[in-house]
């Protein structure tokens, strides 16, 4: 595990040592924070994300009935689309006893424009009077672009400075309209984790770690603490 300015990045074995690096990691930060303030703010991201806290969010210890789980990115989709991010999580909502009033979700049927001023309005509810929020912790994703949440390399959006959510309507991934988390936002964080496996990973988590390449995901520089949670097969590159 090396550490730069406050970032962690720790290689584990295989995938299965990622998903209990990132439970156990979670349920120290949850636990801590509910302790002092009686609610967690966390952001999720969709991909291969789900799959790893499904698998480890069912055996931490932390009570979950005091987080309040918002979207890093989400696509504009009806919530029952296989495309839904939200749709994603509903299983492990209902094994975690998440109540449906502890997402904070896109508002249904209307454009990514409108959905995104709306999420921005919902975020300003729970995070009243500041400039940005600042969540306990944001769990991203990295593509194999180099993007993170629906930040995508040499896209306009990469440099928004005012807007908490922005609406993109010509992502490169698909579907091509989704809501995104911002750079102010992200880097507002208390915590931003990234997990990631497997060899298909491995170059541009080099890119992004090693050779510090201008990509979405190396301007994940949270004024809290950066954490990389990696197999050794996306971890080869001697971080
Ligand atoms: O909704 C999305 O598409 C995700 O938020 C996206 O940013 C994801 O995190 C990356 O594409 C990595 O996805 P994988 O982990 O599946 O490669």
């Amino acid at each position: 595990m090396s550490q730069g300015q406050g970032n962690l990045v720790h290689v584990v074995k295989n995938r299965a040592e990622v998903v209990k690096k990132l439970a156990d990691l979670i349920a120290e930060v949850s636990v801590k924070k509910i302790s002092t303030s009686g609610v967690f703010n966390i952001g999720v991201s969709g991909g291969s994300l789900v799959g790893f806290l499904k698998e480890g969010l069912p055996k931490i210890n932390t009570d979950f009935s005091k987080w309040r789980v918002f979207f890093c990115d989400e696509r504009v989709v009806p919530e029952d689309s296989p495309d839904s991010t939200y749709g994603q999580y509903k299983e492990l909502a209902t094994t975690l006893k998440l109540k449906e009033n502890q997402f904070v979700t896109i508002k249904q049927g209307i454009s990514a424009e409108e959905a995104a001023e709306d999420y921005g309005r919902q975020m300003a509810r729970h995070f009243p009077e500041v400039e940005w929020p600042e969540f306990d912790m944001l769990l991203l994703g990295m593509g194999p672009d180099g993007h993170t949440c629906s930040l995508f390399p040499g896209h306009k959006l990469l440099e928004e400075k005012t807007k908490w959510v922005a609406p993109i309507t010509d992502s490169p991934k698909p579907p091509p309209s989704r809501v995104t988390m911002t750079f102010p936002v992200i880097n507002n964080a208390l915590y931003c984790v990234f997990a990631a496996c497997g060899k298909e990973k491995a170059d541009m988590v080099k890119r992004i770690l090693v050779d510090k390449e201008d990509l979405p995901a190396t301007r994940v520089l949270p004024s809290g603490t950066l954490v990389w949670i990696l197999d050794e097969e996306a971890g080869k590159h001697k971080l």
